[in-house]
């Protein structure tokens, strides 16, 4: 079993990471709660859900059970399971358990943030790319606008972490989560870069999945703790997330995964660094590695303009100037306020870059 532990505003919670620990769940659970809610989607639900109920030594245990996707994490499934929740009968002596991957995470934490102003959930990450949504307390719902704007900073009670879940991943979503994985790396520790450089996402041994996500988890632990509410360094785990983000709004939320999204913005903001501050990065290899792993980064043409229109809407905005997190090194990321025509032509030479390569 490893323990780590987030220092976070409001209380310490702790990380639970144990293969199979979703069989003696009730021993995690430090509160005597009168009811439980799971929330989970189908996928998981086929997986794991009767694994949860039956090790949740508890009389009133309810669930709800979501379609897969993105397009869940909106206001309309947001409004629907409060008013499950009120007929269910949760009080603020209830807990919500969010089972599954970072859209759960996302909603079902959002939904705590709110129900009768904020009652205990735990996260149930049972994706790579949870091991960064699960940790630091950003739970959110998307508006048609952008990604992630109607949310809150709301930290779980515990994250309990079942990596035996996650050989049930599809490969798509082994991907997405290295993109999360890779951002970590890139911002805070070369060792981490090369070691995941030097895999194949259809080949992973399980010993080194452990080591990367175990890595990721204290690197987004560390900025989560000097910054919780992202007024300084935690900005910097939202490398790729400018353009990321602004693919996925554009696209149609669900066209790419997140971390598909995040990982052509890591291209993106390493081709900037390149062109603005002169840095020297290994962009090719990074090109070349999310090539060889099938990465989606070859798009439709999309317009310069609407996208960094799209880009405005990002919460790293300042005095109407995009913020983008930029690397002087591997390691040593800065936030660079970009001029709107400089970016517009930085993305049309990056999108003619990767096309024609
Ligand atoms: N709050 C944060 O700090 C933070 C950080 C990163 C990402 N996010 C958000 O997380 C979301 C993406 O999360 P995600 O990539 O986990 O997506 P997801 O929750 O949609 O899960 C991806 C897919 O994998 C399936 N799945 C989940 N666990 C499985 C398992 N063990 N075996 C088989 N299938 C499984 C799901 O049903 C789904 O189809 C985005 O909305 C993103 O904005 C939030
Ligand atoms: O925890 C953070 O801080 C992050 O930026 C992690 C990101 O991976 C994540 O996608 C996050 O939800 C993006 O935050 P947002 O504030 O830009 O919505
Ligand atoms: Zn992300």
């Amino acid at each position: 079993m490893q323990k780590l532990q987030i220092n976070a505003t409001t209380h310490i919670y702790p990380i639970y990471i144990q293969a199979g620990i979703r069989h003696s769940l009730s021993d995690y659970i430090a509160k005597d709660y009168d009811k439980i809610l799971v929330i989970t989607d189908e996928n998981v639900a086929t997986l794991y859900l009767a694994d949860i109920r039956c090790s949740l030594h508890h009389e009133q245990v309810y669930t709800i059970t979501l379609p897969p996707g993105e397009h869940v994490k909106q206001l309309q499934t947001f409004y629907d399971i409060h008013t499950k929740a009120l007929q269910f009968g949760l009080t603020r002596q209830s807990l919500i358990i969010a089972l599954g991957g970072g859209v759960i995470g996302d909603l079902a934490g959002f939904v705590a943030a709110t129900y009768m102003r904020g009652i205990d959930y735990i996260q149930m990450p049972t994706t790579i790319l949870a091991h960064d949504s699960s940790v630091g307390g950003k739970v959110a719902i998307n508006h048609e606008y952008g990604k992630n704007l109607i949310g809150q900073f709301y930290s779980p009670q515990a994250v309990i972490y079942d990596m035996e879940t996650l050989q049930t991943l599809p490969l798509k979503e082994v991907r997405s989560g290295y993109a999360e994985l890779l951002k970590e790396a890139l911002i805070a520790e070369p060792t981490l870069y090369n070691s995941i450089l030097s895999i194949k996402i259809n080949n992973i041994v399980v010993e080194q999945l452990k080591m990367h996500v175990r890595n990721g988890i204290m690197i987004k632990a560390n900025l989560v703790e000097k910054d919780e509410k992202e007024a300084n360094e935690r900005k910097y785990l939202n490398f790729g997330h400018t353009l990321g983000h602004a693919l996925e709004t554009t696209l149609g939320y669900g066209t790419l995964a997140h971390g598909e999204a995040v990982a052509i913005g890591i291209l993106f903001a390493m081709f900037v660094s390149e062109k603005k501050l002169s840095a020297q990065l290994p962009t090719k290899d990074m090109y070349r590695w999310l090539l060889d792993n099938d990465y989606p980064i070859h798009l439709q043409e999309l317009s310069s303009t609407s996208l960094v229109k799209q880009m405005k809407l990002d919460k790293k905005v300042v005095s109407n100037h995009v913020q983008m997190v930029l690397l002087q090194a591997i390691g040593e990321p800065i936030l660079q306020k970009m001029d709107e025509a400089e970016l517009e032509g930085l993305l049309e030479q990056f999108f003619k870059k990767i096309n024609n390569v």
